[in-house]
């Protein structure tokens, strides 16, 4: 950790005994996690962990047992354009940004989560050209024609037209020059000092503890350490295990 956390330390959410089922598979065991409002919390583990699935649970777009508050309002029962209404909002694994579509309707496409409250669109696009301004240059150009950074930093910024007050990221450093990495982090870390809570999973650990205030470790659907970052960046096991060249 570099930088404070700005704001209370209220809970932004309140995840207990969280459950993901797919079929015969258990993706996650009895998860308690509370993430708190201003912070960069970073849950890291090896592949297949179930880190996806808990970004998935979270904003709804896989089923889950348990509960989730939300701003202390449970809300699990919701489906998943309500949470996005609220201001919880993913940048999925992979980008998925719509490539035969421009930048500019990329980032409109974030919108829809607004629902009937839109607002200023120049306003919302200003800020995010001012965060990626690679995208202001590109914003007539075709997404699958971008870079894999450039994608990445469009996925972002769609997810930032919805207004989150929880932004999720899952996997944003992969398959990333280092370069590129350090940027697309460093407009995570200023997204986090403009106050906006971060819930960030990532394979790279060194760089995501790093980056966080807070962090746990997902092993096999379950909770195995969580604590403060630094702390965690310490820890001779998740030194020897996630910090050598297997990590990314
Ligand atoms: N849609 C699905 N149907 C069936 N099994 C799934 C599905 N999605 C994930 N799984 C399984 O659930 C477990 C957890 O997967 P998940 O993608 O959440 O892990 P992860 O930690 O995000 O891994 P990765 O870093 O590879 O994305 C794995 O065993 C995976 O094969």
């Amino acid at each position: 950790m570099n930088h404070p956390i700005n704001q209370s330390a209220a809970h932004a959410l309140a995840i207990d005994r969280l459950e993901v089922h797919y079929q015969g598979i258990t993706a996650l065991r009895g998860v308690s996690l509370q993430i708190k409002q201003g912070e960069i919390f970073t849950l890291i583990g090896p592949n297949g962990a179930g880190k996806s699935s808990l970004v998935n649970a979270v904003t709804g777009i896989v089923p889950s047992t348990g509960s989730i508050e939300f701003g202390g309002r449970e809300f699990n029962r919701l489906p998943s354009y309500q949470r996005a209404r609220l201001g919880v909002i993913q940048v999925p694994e992979g980008r998925r940004v719509i490539a035969p579509l421009s930048v500019l309707e990329n980032l409109m496409l974030g919108r829809e989560a607004l629902g009937a409250r839109k607002g200023d669109v120049q306003a919302d696009l200003d800020r995010v050209f001012a965060l990626f301004p690679i995208l202001a240059e590109r914003r007539q150009q075709l997404s699958g024609t971008l870079s894999g950074g450039q994608q990445q930093m469009l996925a972002i910024g769609r997810a930032l037209m919805g207004h989150p007050r929880v932004l999720l990221l899952d996997e944003p450093s992969l398959g990333l020059a280092p370069v590129i990495i350090a940027d697309v982090f460093r407009a995570i870390r200023r997204l986090n000092e403009e106050g906006m809570t971060i819930f960030l999973v990532e394979q790279n650990a060194r760089l995501a503890l790093e980056t966080a205030h807070r962090a746990a470790v997902l092993e096999q659907g379950r909770i195995v350490k969580q604590g403060e970052a630094d702390v965690l960046a310490h820890d001779p096991e998740v030194e020897e295990h996630y910090f050598g060249q297997a990590a990314h």
